[in-house]
């Protein structure tokens, strides 16, 4: 059955009677954990998993979906290391696992140095907002975030094509028995080249050949506004993204956020300030068939916010509420 476009609060790794009071103070009747915290070095169990689900039913909130699972799980994977075939079979177990606790959406990314800023800076009113900057990146300097294997480098990015066509094959089909939606997430920042090691999710065009790999109702997107606006191009990637993505049925939940600024250089913000027009994103999303989630992700840092952002978050998942109740009225 087809559902309504939905908000969903997001981002939280573990799962607290505080966070979901929250989540229903809020509004929201679904939440996303991102890297949730399960124990385990290489895999996690069907119990651990269900019982996030079912801790979530008994709260009545939806699960709808399980964002990465820790780097350490998959790294050889990305970098195409000897027991990366391990790796497989433990990723294949979760994907089973996740199918049969009923959570439909495993999110993943392809950066084996994962996110990377270069600053916080002062944006509206003074909160901090992380910033990147191609250049300072090169100069090696100020890396706020940085999750990589320094070690490896993969400076060809036919390699990084191989790996993932390597790793859908032998996870999509296990996906698809599984009833569980595997969603892309684009690289951050979407840069060609970071730190010596290639990125392959930076532009449009992959998407769409990686869709083709796939080949797969399985595949889907874990469509970041944030990243398509960081691009070269900016607010144009979005309107591309949705507009081919959408009919295809191919997204499976968005991350709603903005920057101020394309590559090479960019600074996350408030939404409505930045390169996208919010409103015209999210009719375009409902046009094109979209019937996925929505969700609140990076927020700059208000004054006197939790680490995690509860008053930024409150204020990106408002913002959307009140998107989504226009959006309703004008389509009575
Ligand atoms: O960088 C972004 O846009 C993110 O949302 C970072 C998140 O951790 C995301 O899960 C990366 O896959």
């Amino acid at each position: 059955m087809k559902q309504n476009i939905r908000i969903a609060l997001g981002q939280m790794q573990e799962l607290t009677h505080e966070t979901m009071t929250y989540a229903r103070q809020l509004g929201v009747s679904s939440v996303q954990l991102n890297t949730p915290n399960i124990p385990g070095e290489a895999c996690w169990s069907y119990e651990d998993l269900y019982a996030i689900k079912k801790t979530c039913d008994d709260n009545g909130l939806f699960l709808e979906s399980i964002e990465n699972v820790p780097i350490r799980f998959y790294d050889k994977i990305m970098l195409g290391l000897p027991g990366r075939d391990e790796q497989i079979e433990n990723y294949r177990t979760i994907i089973r696992h996740m199918g049969r606790a009923g959570i439909p959406v495993l999110g993943h990314h392809f950066m084996p140095n994962f996110v990377w800023r270069t600053s916080s800076e002062p944006g509206r009113g003074g909160a901090l907002c992380t910033a990147f900057d191609l250049e300072a990146a090169a100069s090696g300097i100020n890396q706020v975030k940085y999750a990589a294997n320094r070690e490896v480098r993969i400076p060809d990015e036919s390699v990084m094509w191989d790996n993932y066509a390597y790793f859908l094959n032998a996870v999509i089909p296990v996906a698809e028995e599984a009833g569980v939606r595997l969603a892309l997430h684009p690289d951050d920042p979407p840069v060609a080249m970071l730190d010596g090691t290639a990125r392959i999710f930076y532009k449009v065009e992959n998407f769409k050949r990686a869709e083709a790999i796939a080949d797969s109702e399985a595949w889907g997107l874990n469509l970041c506004l944030g990243c398509c606006s960081e691009m070269v191009y900016g607010a144009a990637n979005v309107m591309e993204m949705i507009r081919y993505f959408g009919p295809r049925n191919k997204i499976c939940y968005v991350h709603f956020r903005d920057v101020q600024g394309t590559m090479p250089k960019f600074q996350e913000c408030f939404l409505g300030e930045g390169n996208y027009h919010p409103a015209e994103v999210l009719l375009e999303l409902k046009r094109s068939g979209f019937t996925g989630f929505l969700m609140d992700d990076h927020v700059p840092s208000v004054i006197n916010d939790s680490p995690w952002g509860h008053r930024a978050r409150a204020h990106a998942v408002g913002y959307m509420q009140g998107l989504l109740n226009a959006l309703e009225l004008i389509e009575r």
